[in-house]
């Protein structure tokens, strides 16, 4: 039989410190923080941010056809959706109380041309969405993109010559789908372009049309960024961008100039400002808010959903504590809301807890 010594009462890793002669003495503290950590009531208690489902964005991707819902392989868990399948997920984000939905469409390439024709086309994807949610599922707000890039067989946001961008040119043609969004039901318009004055263009142009409630969500500070590869997957322009996007999207080295871009937004109308990507922006976020106090927002893009979804699938992370976590660090950088592909997901999550 084993030898065992019978302990007569549980030693403390104090007490055994000092058996081993280790002399461990009390601090004389003042102060001790984790006090309003000792609990989960405490902790609950003194928490200075939440996560709500009123913070929710969803971006969806739309598609031709009916019923189908096709897969995208660099984004797991997310799919293109027929827009009688966009419907249904409308349907399903109203449930759980999603406040807006944010519609970017995949378009066919046989309709794409070098001045992205089909984005002035009243009954194009986008068009055809809004008004098919809009019939069924009027209470969720409907948020569209605004930028010439799923329209363009050269894949850029705006038209080309000589392989430059033509801002001023590339805004009239914005305006107008703007206009064309609006019409057909668009809730809030969100230039996505990086065009120089296209928010002031816009605001003109929808106040001229008659839509001075239609709202703007400016993406003020949008970079050049390789988190965008995925979303370039679902849309269709991976394999046509000519070249880069830098002549009109940030310098991720730039954080002041990221300030100056939206001063000049919020001068020319914007009511809402975003920042993209989301979380290796997160200085851009606090920024914008501390300097204006708008609204502000904060695109967890394509790339950023791949990392976490890749990092869940492959078991290396945990996906039910990951992603509010990294949604509840742009509500403490400032953002009052997030676009992010996880949003269904944890609304639902977040229902379930009450
Ligand atoms: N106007 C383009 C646009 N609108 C939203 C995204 C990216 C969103 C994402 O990566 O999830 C992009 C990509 C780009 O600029 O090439
Ligand atoms: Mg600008």
């Amino acid at each position: 039989m084993a030898f065992t010594t019978p302990r007569i009462r549980p030693v403390s890793e104090a007490e055994l410190a000092r058996t081993q002669g280790l002399d461990l003495h009390g601090l004389d503290l003042v102060h001790r923080p984790r006090r309003n950590r000792k609990t989960d009531w405490a902790r609950r208690l003194v928490r200075e941010n939440t996560l709500t489902v009123d913070d929710l964005i969803w971006p969806i991707f739309v598609m031709n056809g009916t019923a189908t819902r096709a897969p995208i392989p660099s984004m797991p868990g997310v799919e293109r959706l027929t827009v009688d399948e966009a419907v249904r997920a409308a349907e399903m984000a109203a449930k759980l109380k999603i406040p807006a939905l944010a519609i970017f469409p995949y378009v066919d390439p046989s309709l794409r041309d070098p001045l992205g024709s089909e984005a002035l086309n009243t009954n194009n994807l986008v068009c055809q969405t809004l008004r098919a949610i809009k019939a069924e599922i009027p209470e969720i707000g409907l948020i569209t993109d605004v930028a010439l890039d799923p329209f363009t067989s050269h894949g850029h946001d705006g038209l080309l010559e000589d392989g430059r961008i033509l801002n001023d040119e590339t805004v009239e043609i914005l305006v107008r789908q703007a206009v064309v969004q609006a019409e057909a039901g668009a809730d809030v318009i969100a230039p996505s372009d990086m065009m120089d004055g296209r928010i002031g263009a816009i605001r003109a142009g929808l106040d001229a049309a008659g839509f001075t409630d239609v709202q703007i969500m400016s993406y003020a500070a949008k970079y050049a960024s390789a988190f965008y590869g995925p979303f370039r997957d679902a849309i269709g322009t991976a394999k046509t961008l000519s070249g880069d996007k830098r002549t009109y999207q940030m310098d991720p080295g730039n954080g002041l100039e990221a300030i100056r871009e939206a001063a000049l937004d919020v001068e020319e109308g914007a009511d809402m400002l975003m920042v993209k990507p989301g979380l290796p922006y997160l200085d851009i976020v606090y920024r914008l808010k501390e300097a204006f106090g708008l609204p502000t927002f904060a695109y967890q893009v394509s790339g950023e959903y791949a990392m976490i979804e890749g990092a869940i699938r492959n078991g290396w992370v945990d996906g039910d504590r990951i992603v509010p976590e990294s949604l509840l660090a742009f509500k403490r950088a400032g953002a009052d809301g997030i676009l992010t592909y996880f949003a269904p997901r944890v609304a639902e999550r977040l229902a379930a807890q009450g």
